[in-house]
C-alpha cells in the first residue's frame, strides 16, 4: 500500500471521469452502446444476456426453484470494419458465450444483436446460412474443428460450395482453392490441398481453419482463443495473418483471449469481461497501459508487462480478501463468483481491494473516461450523489481509482 485513502469516494484524476455513459452515449472507441449511426459498425450487441437453465433436481422441482447460469448479462459491444476488438477475461467469464451469441449459435435470453443496424434472429436452415456468409467463427482447437478423415481440399471445397463460391467447373474451383490457401499464406497450394489434418502442424491447421472461414467471404470473424493451443513460437505468425486479413479485407474481428498482453499487441480496442459482465473498454493501448477498473488492474498484474508506465499492479494492498480467500492483488489467488447466484451489485466486489459499501448492492453503470475509455465502476462516479460517510468498506486500503 502506498497511499492512504482518506475518503470513501476517491476523486478520479482531473479529466478522467465524465459521468455515467447513458444507453446511447457511444464512446470514442465505439465500445459504448450507441445506436448504430456509425457506418463502420458491422455487428453489434446491445444489452445482451444469456442465462442457461440449470437442470433441476427433485427437491428443487418440488420447491419450484428455477436456477440458471448467468453466463452473460447486459453485454453491449460494437465490431467495426477494419478493426480488431479484443474480449479478455478469466476462464468462465462468458467470452465464448458472447461469441456464440454473436454467431447465432445460442438464442439470447435478452437484448438485441444487429448486423448492419438491423436486428438478427437467424434461426436455422437457410436464414442461418445466410447469416454465416457475413459472420464466421473460428475456435481455439484447429484439430478438433477439422475432420481427421478429410483432406484440406475437402474442407475448403465444401465451405466454398455451401457459400456459393466454388465457381462453375473444376478449373474455377481449383482457382478458388488456391486463392484461399494463398490468403492464409499456405503456398504453394498444391503442397497442402491433399494433406490430411494430422499431416499439418498446429499453425498450419489453424490457417486451414481460417481459410475455411474465409471461404464465406465474411465481413466479421469471431476468433475464440485462436492461438492459445498453438506453440508460443508460432502464435505471432497466426496473429499477424489475422491482422493482414483485417487490413486487406477490411474485416471486423472479435479476438477472444485470456491473454491481455496479446490484446495490446494485436487489438485496436479491448473490452474486459468479469463474471458475465463487461467491466471496462477502450483503445487497447489505454486499457492495458492505464487500466481503470480494479479488475483490469488485477488481470494485468498477473500478466506483467515491462512497458507498462503507470502503477497498476493491484495496488489496493490490504483490502479484504475475496470470497475465495487468497491475495486480493492476485486474481488467480481467489475464485470468480458462482454464476448461478452471482453477487449483487458489482460482481467483482468480493475480490476488489477498493470496494465500497454501495458496490455490494448497486450495479455500476458505465462511466465514460477520457479518450473513449470507460469503466463500470463506482470509483468513477462524479455525480453529486456521493455516498454518505462510512460508505467505504476498505478505507485506507489503497490508492485512488486512477492513479
Ligand atoms: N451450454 C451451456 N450450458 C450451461 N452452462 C454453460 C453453457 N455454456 C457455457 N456455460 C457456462 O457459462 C459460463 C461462461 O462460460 P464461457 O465458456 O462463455 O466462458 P469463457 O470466458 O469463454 O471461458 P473459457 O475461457 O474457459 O472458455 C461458465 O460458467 C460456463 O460453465
Amino acid at each position: 500500500m502506498s497511499e492512504e485513502r482518506s475518503e470513501e469516494h476517491p476523486a478520479p484524476p482531473p479529466g478522467r471521469a465524465a459521468g455515467p455513459a447513458g444507453p446511447t452515449s457511444g464512446t470514442g472507441t465505439g465500445t459504448g452502446t450507441g445506436t448504430g449511426t456509425d457506418e463502420s459498425v458491422v455487428l453489434e450487441a446491445e444489452g445482451v444476456s444469456k442465462h442457461f437453465p440449470v437442470r433441476r433436481g427433485a427437491r428443487a422441482l418440488l420447491g419450484g426453484e428455477r436456477r440458471a447460469v448467468h453466463a452473460v448479462d447486459d453485454v453491449s459491444l460494437r465490431l467495426r470494419r477494419g478493426s480488431v476488438t479484443a474480449l479478455v477475461g478469466e476462464s468462465g467469464s462468458g467470452k465464448s458465450t458472447v461469441a456464440r451469441l454473436l454467431a447465432q449459435l445460442h438464442p439470447a435470453t435478452a437484448g438485441e444483436i444487429r448486423l448492419d443496424g438491423r436486428p438478427v434472429r437467424a434461426g436455422r436452415g437457410r436464414a442461418f446460412r445466410a447469416y454465416c456468409r457475413h459472420v464466421q467463427l473460428i475456435f481455439q482447437d484447429p484439430f478438433a474443428s477439422l475432420n481427421p478423415v478429410h483432406t484440406v481440399r475437402y474442407h475448403l471445397t465444401r465451405a466454398l460450395r455451401i457459400h456459393g463460391r466454388a465457381g462453375s467447373g473444376a478449373a474455377e474451383l481449383e482457382k478458388a482453392l488456391a486463392a484461399l490457401l494463398e490468403r492464409v499464406q499456405l503456398t504453394p497450394a498444391s503442397r497442402y490441398l491433399d494433406a490430411f489434418p494430422h499431416e499439418l502442424s498446429g499453425g498450419q491447421r489453424q490457417r486451414v481453419a481460417i481459410a475455411r472461414a474465409m471461404a464465406a467471404d465474411p465481413r466479421v470473424l469471431l476468433a475464440d482463443e485462436p492461438v492459445s493451443m498453438l506453440d508460443v513460437s508460432i502464435r505471432l505468425g497466426v496473429l499477424n495473418l489475422l491482422r493482414d486479413l483485417k487490413e486487406r479485407l477490411d474485416l471486423a474481428i472479435l479476438y477472444i483471449t485470456h491473454d491481455i498482453a496479446s490484446a495490446r499487441y494485436f487489438a485496436d480496442e479491448t473490452l474486459v469481461m468479469y463474471a458475465g459482465r463487461m467491466v471496462e473498454g477502450g483503445d487497447s493501448e489505454t486499457v492495458t497501459q492505464r487500466p481503470a477498473h480494479p479488475y483490469t488492474r488485477l488481470l494485468l498484474a498477473s500478466a506483467p508487462d515491462p512497458d507498462r508506465v503507470t502503477g497498476s499492479s493491484g495496488d489496493g494492498g490490504t483490502g479484504e480478501g475475496g470470497e475465495g480467500g487468497g491475495d486480493p492483488a492476485d486474481p488467480s489467488a481467489s475464485e470468480p463468483p458462482s454464476l448461478i447466484s452471482p453477487p449483487d451489485g458489482c460482481r467483482f466486489h468480493p475480490r476488489c481491494p477498493l470496494a465500497m459499501e454501495r458496490c455490494r448492492d448497486r450495479t455500476p453503470p458505465r462511466f465514460d473516461l477520457d479518450g473513449g475509455q470507460w469503466a463500470a465502476c463506482w470509483l468513477y462516479d462524479t455525480s453529486p450523489d456521493v455516498p454518505a460517510p462510512g460508505d467505504a468498506r476498505t478505507a485506507g486500503t489503497g490508492r485512488g481509482a486512477a492513479s
